[in-house]
């Protein structure tokens, strides 16, 4: 079982953290972990399996293990990695699990990543303005949810320190307060759609 990747420790590396519940891991992610990579110029992606969304039902969420397995088949555990920090870090909130992480490999430069569906919801996650000023952030589109990413309560608060996209190549060198919407490829899958169709964390 892959566990806390020891790249962070060695330099200045530059780091892009994909959270997610990964129940299943899929296609989109992967494309996003892949074009955050190139377009960032980060040194690795970690793909930060969630004990547990805060905003979530504990429902048909397959367990943590599971979960973690799927991201590591997607994983290629060189330049994309799964890992189980948040788990070990012991935080229940995005904010927390940032703030130990940054304490844990204090030399890494880390850069949240995430889908537009998420910062549509930003606004709902415990202390939202704090997770802003801990790392920049970068937002990737998807089918669907674009409109509400932009016109929503956190992109509307963090307007003035929205970077453009033509700032991505350096965004990690910002220690916080900058964000960017990052034109990309779309990928309209999703893990519901997999889940509604019988594939789970847990197949094989
Ligand atoms: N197709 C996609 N395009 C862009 N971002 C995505 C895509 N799928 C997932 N993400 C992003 O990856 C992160 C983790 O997503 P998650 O593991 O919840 O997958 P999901 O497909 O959104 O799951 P579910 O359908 O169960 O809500 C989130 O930031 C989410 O916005
Ligand atoms: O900390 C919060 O309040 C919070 C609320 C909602 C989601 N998150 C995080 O957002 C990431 C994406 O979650 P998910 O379930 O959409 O894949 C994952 O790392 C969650 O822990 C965090």
């Amino acid at each position: 079982m892959v566990s806390i990747p020891t790249y962070g420790d060695d330099r200045r590396s530059a780091i892009g953290l994909l959270g997610g519940s990964f129940n299943p891991a899929h296609a989109g992610h992967l494309q996003l972990a892949r074009y955050a990579l190139m377009h960032l110029r980060l040194d690795q992606v970690w793909l930060m399996v969630t004990p547990g969304n805060p905003l979530k039902p504990r429902e048909g969420m397959a367990s943590f293990a599971d979960r973690l397995r799927s991201a590591e088949a997607i994983a290629d555990g060189r330049c994309i990695v799964a890992t189980d920090i948040e788990m070990r870090l012991g935080a229940r909130y995005t904010v927390e699990s940032l703030r130990r992480l940054k304490l844990r490999f204090p030399r890494a430069r880390f850069v949240w990543l995430m889908g537009a569906d998420s910062l549509a919801n930003f606004s709902r996650w415990r202390r939202w303005r704090r997770i802003a000023s801990l790392m920049p952030l970068v937002i990737l589109p998807r089918p669907g949810s674009n409109a509400d990413a932009i016109a929503s309560r956190a992109a509307s608060w963090m307007r003035h320190i929205r970077r453009p996209a033509r700032r991505a190549p350096v965004l990690s060198r910002y220690k916080g307060d900058a964000w960017t919407f990052l034109p990309a490829p779309q990928n309209g899958i999703s893990a519901t759609a997999l889940r509604d169709s019988g594939i789970t964390a847990g197949t094989p």
